[in-house]
C-alpha cells in the first residue's frame, strides 16, 4: 500500500507503539532473503553486565517492541537467552543475553567457545547504581574476551541515564571512561578498545547506540555510505538514514553529522507509517502485511521540511529530510531513488544462493563484486 500523508504539524503525531513484530512481506524472487546458518554458527553480539543493569530490556525494547514501563515487570534472567532476530530484521545476528553474574570459573560455563564467534560484545553498567563492582567487573570480562579474540568490538553502555541530569551524565561517562582506561593500562591492555555511549530505553538513545554497535559488524558499510553520499547530493537531500524497520537500527546514514532530533523524527516517521498502515493497509481478514513494495510516505511538517520515505528492500527503508523547495523536483528524486534501490539491490547479493560461515560477518547479504568503490553502475 502506499501512503500520502500531510502533517501540518512537526509535533502533532504521538509515537506509537503498537509496532508489529512481525510485518515483513512474503518471500518472493529476488527478495533479499537470509539463508539462515544453524543459529549456533551466526555471528553474536552479547549482552553483559551486572544483574539489574538492564540488559534485557534493552533487548526487549529495541527487538521486540516492548514499550519501557513493562520491562518494570521483567523477571530476571537465570540462564544464557538466545534471541535470533534475523527472521525479521536485516540485521543477521544473535544476541545472548547474560544472567547478572556469569562465573568464569564454572567449568560448565565454555566462554573460550563464546567469544570465538563474538562480533560485538556490549558491557551494560547502571549509572543509576554505584558502578565500582561493574567496573570490576567490565575488566575482567573484556581482558579475558579480548584474550580468547581480539577482533571483538568492546561496547560500554552507560546505562539509565534518563534519571542523570546533563552535567552528572558527562561527569559519569568522564569518570568510567577514565577508570575503566586505567584499569587496562594497569593491565598493559592498551590495545583493548572501549567505546562509550550514554544510554536510555526511556529515549531513541538506545537505538542510536545499537546502531552503531551493529554498524561496525556491517562489512558493506562504506558502500552504503558512499551510495546515501551520492544519492542526497544529486537529489537536494539534506539526511538521508537507511533503517532496519523493525528495529529502528539506522544501518547506514551519508556522511553529514547525525542530529539526535533528525534521527527522531524518521523514527517517528517509521512508527506513523507502520501504524496507518497495519490499521488501514491491511485486508478485512487481516491479511496482506504493513510494509511490502508498496511501502511509501511523504510527510510535509509546518517548517518548510519534507520527510520521504520508501521501500528499499523487505527490511529496509530509507527515510530522507529535505528542504520543500527541493522537493519540488520529485520526479529527478524518484528517479535518483530508483537508481539508489537497484544499487543497493546490487551490492547485496540475492541470498538464496548465499551461505553463511561462523567466520563471516554480520550482514544478512554478502557483498558482489559489481559495486567497485561503492560506485553503483548506474549514476545516480
Ligand atoms: N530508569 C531506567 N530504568 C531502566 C532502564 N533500562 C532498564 N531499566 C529497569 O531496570 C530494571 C532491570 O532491568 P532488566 O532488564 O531486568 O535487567 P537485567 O540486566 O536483564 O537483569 P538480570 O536479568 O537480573 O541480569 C527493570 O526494572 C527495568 O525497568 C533505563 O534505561 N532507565
Amino acid at each position: 500500500m502506499s501512503i500520502q500523508y500531510e502533517a501540518p504539524l512537526a509535533d502533532s503525531y504521538g509515537v506509537a507503539d503498537s509496532f508489529p513484530k512481525d510485518f515483513g512481506y512474503g518471500e518472493e524472487e529476488g527478495d533479499i532473503e537470509d539463508n539462515p546458518a544453524p543459529s549456533d554458527s551466526k555471528p553474536r553480539i552479547l549482552l553483559m553486565g551486572l544483574r539489574r543493569s538492564g540488559k534485557s530490556s534493552i533487548q526487549k525494547v529495541v527487538f521486540h517492541k516492548m514499550s519501557p514501563n513493562e520491562t518494570l515487570f521483567l523477571e530476571s534472567t537465570n540462564k544464557i537467552y538466545k534471541d535470533d532476530i534475523s527472521s525479521s530484521s536485516f540485521v543477521n545476528f544473535q544476541i545472548w543475553d547474560f544472567p547478572g553474574q556469569v562465573d568464569f570459573f564454572d567449568p560448565t560455563f565454555d566462554y573460550e567457545m563464546i567469544f570465538r564467534g563474538t562480533g560485538a560484545l556490549i558491557f551494560v553498567i547502571d549509572a543509576q547504581d554505584d558502578y565500582v563492582e561493574a567496573l570490576g567487573r567490565l575488566h575482567l570480562t573484556v581482558s579475558r574476551a579480548y584474550r580468547v579474540n581480539p577482533e571483538i568490538n568492546f561496547e560500554v553502555f552507560i546505562h539509565k541515564v534518563d534519571g542523570l541530569s546533563d552535567d552528572h551524565k558527562i561527569e559519569t561517562q568522564r569518570d568510567i571512561h577514565q577508570r575503566a582506561n586505567d584499569d587496562l593500562a594497569d593491565a598493559s591492555l592498551e590495545k583493548l578498545h572501549l567505546s562509550f555511549y550514554l544510554t536510555s530505553i526511556y529515549d531513541h538513545s538506545i537505538f542510536e547506540a545499537f546502531s552503531k554497535v551493529v554498524q561496525k559488524l556491517i562489512p558493506q558499510l562504506p558502500t552504503l555510505e558512499n551510495l546515501l553520499n551520492i544519492f542526497i547530493s544529486n537529489s537536494g537531500i539534506e539526511k538521508a538514514f537507511l533503517f532496519d524497520v523493525v528495529s529502528k537500527i539506522y544501518i547506514a546514514t551519508d556522511s553529514s553529522p547525525v542530529d539526535m532530533q533528525s534521527y527522531e523524527l524518521c523514527c517517528d516517521m517509521i512508527d506513523v507509517v507502520i501504524d496507518v498502515s497495519c490499521i488501514y493497509g491491511l485486508k478485512e481478514d487481516g491479511s496482506g502485511s504493513a510494509y511490502d513494495k508498496e511501502s511509501m510516505a511523504i510527510i510535509k511538517l509546518n517548517n518548510t521540511t519534507v520527510l520521504y520515505l520508501k521501500e528499499v528492500t523487505k527490511f529496509l527503508a530509507l527515510v530522507c529530510i529535505l528542504r520543500e523547495e527541493s522537493f519540488e523536483r520529485k520526479g529527478l528524486i524518484d528517479y535518483n531513488f530508483h537508481c539508489f534501490r537497484k544499487a543497493i539491490h546490487e551490492v547485496f547479493e540475492v541470498g538464496v544462493s548465499t551461505s553463511r560461515t561462523s567466520n563471516q560477518p554480520i550482514g544478512t547479504p554478502l557483498m558482489k563484486t559489481v559495486a567497485l568503490n561503492g560506485t553503483p553502475r548506474s549514476t545516480v
